[in-house]
């Protein structure tokens, strides 16, 4: 009988994470261990990393690797990733790692700028060069997802130089697409609304502040971690195969509220 339903399993591929260790890279993280991923984790604690890899193989049949290394640490993580999957390849790259420093444009500094943008964007862009490389060399038709936010695409209180980051995730990624298509890569984004992690954890500790989200957010609430790991799974499986270049809004239809 014939089918149409393709596969959301991600049972033998290898999925790189950066930011792996709290909040939505955890997240991913766990749901592409528990789809059959093996899975190599990118973060600045090799406690939070050792604590979560070995979590991750006691409880899913799946090898589980990590390097320790902010994501501005470029070569580290190459030199790194050349050792680790060497045998394997790369089939998935999840640029997840961010931050933000929240200053009103009047008052942005330089060193801000810097930091901002060498963890939310620069650290993407050479990540994705690196494992398209290696996805080109193996003949791998690979996924790469980057994690870019609603500040990419609306205006919010939460900083500019946030927001101009993840506006370029959002081109970066139709750009990417553009050049990497005919390698049979896609290249796709996530842009999440408000959901509970450290990150957001100060923001979502004032009541009026939730308020105001809840307001701005036709499902009237912030989000859950696993209603943004569902995308993330559908992004790194062949279901989305002839997905490339898109962001997929994750925000509770808060981008689509005019008024
Ligand atoms: N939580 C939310 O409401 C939203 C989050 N996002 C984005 O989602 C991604 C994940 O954020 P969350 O899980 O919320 O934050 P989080 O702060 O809970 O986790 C971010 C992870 O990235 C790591 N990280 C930060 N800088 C790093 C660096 N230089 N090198 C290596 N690791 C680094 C942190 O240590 C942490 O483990 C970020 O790109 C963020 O901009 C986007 C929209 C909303
Ligand atoms: C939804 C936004 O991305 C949100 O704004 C912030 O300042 C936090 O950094 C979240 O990412």
């Amino acid at each position: 009988m014939e089918s149409y339903l393709p596969s959301f399993s991600l049972k033998g591929k290898t999925a790189v994470i950066t930011g792996a260790t709290k909040g939505i890279g955890r997240a991913i993280a766990f749901s592409y261990a528990e789809s059959g991923a093996n899975v190599i984790l990118i973060a600045r604690s090799e406690k939070d990393l050792v604590n979560t890899v070995e979590t991750i193989k006691n409880n899913f049949d799946v090898s589980a690797d990590y390097i320790v290394a902010s994501v501005s640490e470029l070569d580290k993580i190459t030199n790194q990733l050349e050792e680790k999957t060497s045998d394997s390849g790369i089939d998935i790259l999840v640029n997840n790692a961010g931050m933000n420093i929240r200053s009103e444009a009047l008052n942005v500094t330089e060193e801000e700028w810097q930091q901002i943008i060498d963890t939310n964007m620069k650290s993407a862009l050479f990540l994705s060069k690196y494992v398209a490389k290696n996805m080109i060399k193996n003949k791998t038709k690979g996924k790469i997802i980057s994690i870019s936010s609603v500040a990419g695409q609306t205006a919010l209180r939460t900083g500019v130089v946030y927001a101009m980051t993840k506006a370029a995730i959002i081109q970066m990624t139709k750009t990417l697409s553009l050049e990497w298509g005919k390698y049979g890569i896609n290249v796709n984004a996530i842009g999440p609304w408000y959901f509970p992690t450290a990150l957001t954890e100060k923001l979502l500790e004032n009541e009026q502040y939730v308020q105001d989200i809840v307001e701005r957010t036709p499902m009237q609430r912030i989000g859950m971690l696993e209603e943004i790991a569902g995308p993330a799974v559908f992004l790194a499986s062949d279901a989305s195969n002839y997905m490339t270049g898109q962001t997929l809004m994750v925000d509770g239809g808060m981008t689509i509220y005019g008024f």
